[in-house]
């Protein structure tokens, strides 16, 4: 072949290479400027925040908003300006129309090692009903019996995805290691098409919606149990030696560790953030009181959530309603400690 041949070519493929680096991330942030006029989801998403400019459908009809009148009984907004989401505060037809255009998938994480087993079937059958209905999503089941894991039927656009994780002999590592497996998780799906993240207890159903008004870029839930009571009350992990630590006069709310999530990247950040303190406070001895949900309390105290779910979103099947909680969304179930946990 002609030597000047072989050469042009070469300068063609480095001119090439050179073109294909700088003008793509140009291309796609156009198409992601496209995207949010238009609603097309595309990879135009890496080059905005996911959610941030929420575009409605044109001709969508839903009743006016008040600023002056709405719910009265409880507070919907935290003092660092965060929705917290009670029933009667967000329209759901606006907002499924509004990530519709998106074309949103949210995965779910649940761990059912053990026992546990038991209530994976409750849990998926009702997350079918309620979670998400119309989206896509994927559910991740993190389970040490694949075999048992029940068939549950699917709608279309979502899809059960089955891990295998070991065993353990202490129920409070199976709990705390969930996050070490959601930060792996995360890292791994940065590559699919996953834009939400959930990470829920298994001993618990579905009773109501749980949708779009959920999504935020890190969303916390209020724990039911505490969320009337003096701050000094919160089982915050109490020893300064802790990593876990929360000081008396600090702390905004008691956050469960049995549901929590938003966007990827945000998830990582928890996940990754939880796993370390946790094993460098094991190195030093130290379990924190409630295992990774001390821990995760601790970082939402730093890292205040952008959105904030009142307790619909996890109460507890034994606790009567309170007035002001009008629909349970999601529940814990009744359980026996002692017969279902390994120790
Ligand atoms: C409602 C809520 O906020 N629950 C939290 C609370 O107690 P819980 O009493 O709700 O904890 P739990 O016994 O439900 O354990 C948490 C989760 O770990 C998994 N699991 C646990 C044990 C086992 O043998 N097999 C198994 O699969 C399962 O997904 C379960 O839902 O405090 C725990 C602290 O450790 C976790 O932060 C829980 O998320
Ligand atoms: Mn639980």
């Amino acid at each position: 072949m002609n030597l000047k041949f072989v050469a042009v070519l070469l300068f063609l493929v480095v001119v090439l290479g050179v073109m294909f680096i700088y003008l793509k991330p140009i291309y796609r942030f156009r198409e992601g400027l496209c995207d949010s006029s238009e609603g097309r989801s595309g990879d135009g998403h890496l080059f905005r925040s996911p959610d941030l400019h929420l575009v409605a459908t044109n001709g969508l009809k839903y009743p006016q908003p008040s600023i002056t009148h709405g719910r009265t009984d409880v507070v919907s907004v935290t003092p660092w300006l965060a929705p917290v989401v009670w029933e009667g505060t967000f329209y759901p037809v606006l907002l499924d129309s509004i990530y519709q255009k998106r074309n949103i998938t949210v995965a779910a994480t649940v761990f059912a090692v053990g026992k546990y087993i038991r209530f994976l079937k409750d849990f998926l059958e009702t997350a079918e009903q309620h979670f998400f209905v119309g989206f896509k999503v994927k559910v991740y089941v993190f389970t040490d019996q694949p075999n048992e894991v029940p068939k549950v039927k699917m709608a279309a656009g979502r899809e059960l995805v089955v891990r295998s994780v070991p065993n353990s002999k202490r129920w409070q590592d199976i709990s705390a290691r969930r996050m070490e497996i959601i930060q792996t998780l995360i890292e791994e799906m940065l590559k699919n098409d996953v834009d939400y993240i959930f990470c829920l207890d298994v001993d618990s159903k579905f009773h109501s919606r749980w949708g779009t008004e959920s999504l935020g870029e890190l969303v916390a839930v209020i724990h039911p149990g505490y969320y009337k009571d003096d701050r000094s009350k919160f089982p915050y992990e109490r020893r300064p030696a802790s990593r876990a630590y929360v000081a008396p006069g600090e702390g905004d709310f008691y956050y469960c560790g049995g549901a929590f999530g938003g966007v990827l990247a945000e998830v990582h950040q928890l996940a990754q953030t939880c796993r370390k303190n946790f094993e460098d406070d094991a190195k030093e001895g130290i379990e924190a009181a409630w295992q990774e949900e001390s821990h995760l309390n601790r970082y939402m105290w730093l890292n205040k959530p952008s959105k904030v779910l009142s307790p619909e979103y996890l109460w507890q099947d034994f606790k009567a309603r309170n007035s002001e909680v009008r629909v349970i969304r999601f529940s814990g179930v009744i359980k026996n400690y002692n017969e279902i946990r390994p120790n």
